[in-house]
């Protein structure tokens, strides 16, 4: 048996992909099955973990670092943590994968011009005037994992597909049990086990950008309008 039931299912990708939306559908399922949830928004948990932290990108690693922790500390503990968070770097992201364990990482993917259209929030009319400077994927480049364990494309998946596959993986790694997914799916699911040796812990060395590894810097967006401001280390809005 191992020494706790928790885990950490950490939602990477741009601002406006989904990652809020799958983490609160995934978290409600969980909850009916009688899992411990948290769940680690950014926006939410920032007054009181960061107050006052800026944009730069050492600020942006302390963030993600610091969730990491704390997403550690409940794991540990029997939670099922859920943390939508950008986390558009990915030496922090695979530093975080070596110290929480149990870790199971999703991108949430979605076309740039997308998420400019989608723009819930108005935050990617406010980075494109410049009105918000260092914004990730429009100014600043968004790392997207190499190896995820779940891959979710926004624009072509629902939310239901998406969760499907989060589900599918925490089933084989040994994180959910197939009656916890009956009750959640309705369906019998059948786990492909992940063998030990082959789960994603890297080793603790620089990252050296290889294949699939570059970053992406939102190239049309950028020329769509150009930022008037490029301040670095700005306070984030
Ligand atoms: N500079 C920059 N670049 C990219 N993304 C940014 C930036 N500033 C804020 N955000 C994202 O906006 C989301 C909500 O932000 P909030 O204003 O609620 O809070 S905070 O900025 O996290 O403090 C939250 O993203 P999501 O978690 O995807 O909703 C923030 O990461
Ligand atoms: N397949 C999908 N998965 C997740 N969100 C989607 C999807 N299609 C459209 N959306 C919408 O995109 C927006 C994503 O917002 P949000 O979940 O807050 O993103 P993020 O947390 O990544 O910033 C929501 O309005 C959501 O309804």
């Amino acid at each position: 048996m191992p020494s706790t039931t928790g885990f950490t299912l950490w939602l990477t990708g741009m601002h406006g992909t989904g990652k809020t939306t799958i983490a609160a559908y995934i978290a409600a399922r969980l909850r009916q099955v009688g899992r411990q949830v948290e769940t680690l928004d950014e926006g939410e948990i920032g007054q009181e973990l960061w107050q006052g932290l800026g944009d730069s990108k050492e600020e942006r690693s302390t963030i993600v670092r610091r969730v990491g922790y704390v997403a550690q500390l409940l794991a540990r503990n029997n939670v099922a943590v859920l943390v939508p968070c950008v986390s558009p770097y990915k030496s922090v992201r695979e530093e975080n994968r070596r110290t929480i364990g149990r870790y199971v990482e999703v991108y949430v993917d979605c076309p740039t011009e997308t998420l400019i259209e989608r723009d819930t929030t108005g935050k990617y009319k406010k980075a494109l005037s410049g009105e918000i400077p260092n914004f990730i994927g429009i100014t600043e480049p968004y790392e997207p994992p190499t190896s995820p364990e779940v891959t979710v494309h926004s624009d072509t998946e629902s939310v239901e597909d998406g969760a499907a596959k989060i589900f599918q993986s925490l089933l084989d790694l040994g994180y959910m049990t197939s009656e916890e997914l009956k009750i959640i799916t309705g369906k019998k699911m059948k786990a492909n086990p992940v063998p030990k040796k082959a789960r994603r812990v890297e080793p603790a060395k620089a990252d050296k950008p290889g294949k699939g590894t570059k970053a992406r810097p939102a190239t049309r967006a950028a020329r769509v309008a150009k930022p008037t401001s490029t301040k670095k280390g700005a306070k984030r809005k």
